[in-house]
């Protein structure tokens, strides 16, 4: 999966993937009121309002941009519908040829792993077969519980050929609390990149190992050690837009190769429509704001990047 999300990045000439991460505040009113008066003001409503949202995005946006990044929170927070509305989308953006990136960020004892390694990624036993349940190209992990964490995730990853990205230095404000304190004189932030290397050294895909990390457009400095730190980790960068991150801070999360990284914006590409620089496509065109929004971003990054 590693070669495909290199592959579509090159052949679109965009280092970007747009969060699925839908919200009743930012879904338009129209497609809100539909899925009530279909449903009543129900979580099945929600769902369908979730979904009938994420389309009309995945439609505008597939064919500029290569990846999703469905955060399973925001599915989470409308139950077990809300959970059917977020493999109804996983499903759709791969139909559509699109690398889905499940943001989970889960980790936990080894044998606990290896279930959420097995369901977001993996196959179950179920008698005689192995299916697939949610079925993500990747999933973001939390590596708070050191090795025997990560090891379950990338187990499955190097039998099935997916990813993860490991959190390392996250955007939020709070991020330095415990990432940014020195052990040995190091940051834990450059001892986790460190182990990234490691975790990834044996699962390598033509250029770019398995096993990435995430690390926040919030943070440049950091994100530029980092890169030096994991030369063959690929980057996942959120913070860009809605929490402050621009293109020109992110040069030097990108490889002398131009590869390396891949930024996210969330709200700023599926809530578009709200801002005043898009207000003119109006609700009912929100999709067509988030592809405008979009080929920006993305004009944004590659000014940064060449
Ligand atoms: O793993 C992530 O994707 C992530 C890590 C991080 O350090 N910061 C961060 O914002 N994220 C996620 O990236 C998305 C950012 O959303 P926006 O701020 O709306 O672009 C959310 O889904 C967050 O959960």
């Amino acid at each position: 999966m590693i070669n495909k999300l290199v592959e579509k990045i090159q052949k679109m000439d965009a280092p970007v993937v747009v969060g699925l991460d839908p919200t009743m505040k930012n879904i338009p009113d129209y497609i809100i009121k539909k899925a009530i008066e279909e449903y009543g003001e129900t979580l099945e409503a929600a769902a369908e309002a979730v979904w009938e949202y994420n389309k009309g995005i995945v439609d505008a946006i597939y064919d500029i941009v290569p990846a999703v990044k469905p955060q399973i929170a925001m599915y989470e927070q409308f139950g077990l519908e809300g959970l059917k509305a977020f493999k109804k989308t996983v499903d759709y953006c791969k139909s559509k040829d699109m690398v889905v990136i499940g943001d989970v960020k889960r980790g936990d004892i080894g044998s606990t792993s290896e279930s959420y390694a097995i369901a977001h990624l993996g196959r179950v036993t179920v008698g005689s077969k192995r299916i697939a349940a949610f079925d993500e190209d990747f999933a973001t992990v939390n590596p708070y519980l050191g090795t025997d964490g990560i090891k379950p995730f990338v187990d499955v990853c190097r039998e099935e050929k997916k990813g993860i990205f490991v959190l390392v230095k996250t955007s939020n404000p709070s991020s330095g609390e415990f990432q940014d304190r020195l052990i040995d004189g190091k940051p834990l932030y450059e001892i986790v990149g460190e182990k990234v290397n490691e975790w990834g050294s044996d699962c390598m895909g033509n250029d770019y190992s398995y096993v990435g990390a995430v690390v926040g457009a919030t943070y440049p400095e950091q994100g530029e050690l980092l890169r030096k730190v994991m030369p063959k980790a690929y980057i996942l960068v959120p913070g860009y837009g809605a929490q402050g991150g621009k293109g020109s801070d992110l040069a030097h999360f990108f490889n002398k190769d131009g590869l390396g990284a891949i930024v996210n914006s969330s709200r700023g590409i599926i809530a578009a429509f709200k801002q005043e620089k898009y207000a003119k496509f109006g609700a009912e065109h929100y999709a067509e704001a988030s592809r405008q929004a979009a080929l920006d971003m993305i004009e944004d990054i590659n000014s940064a990047r060449k």
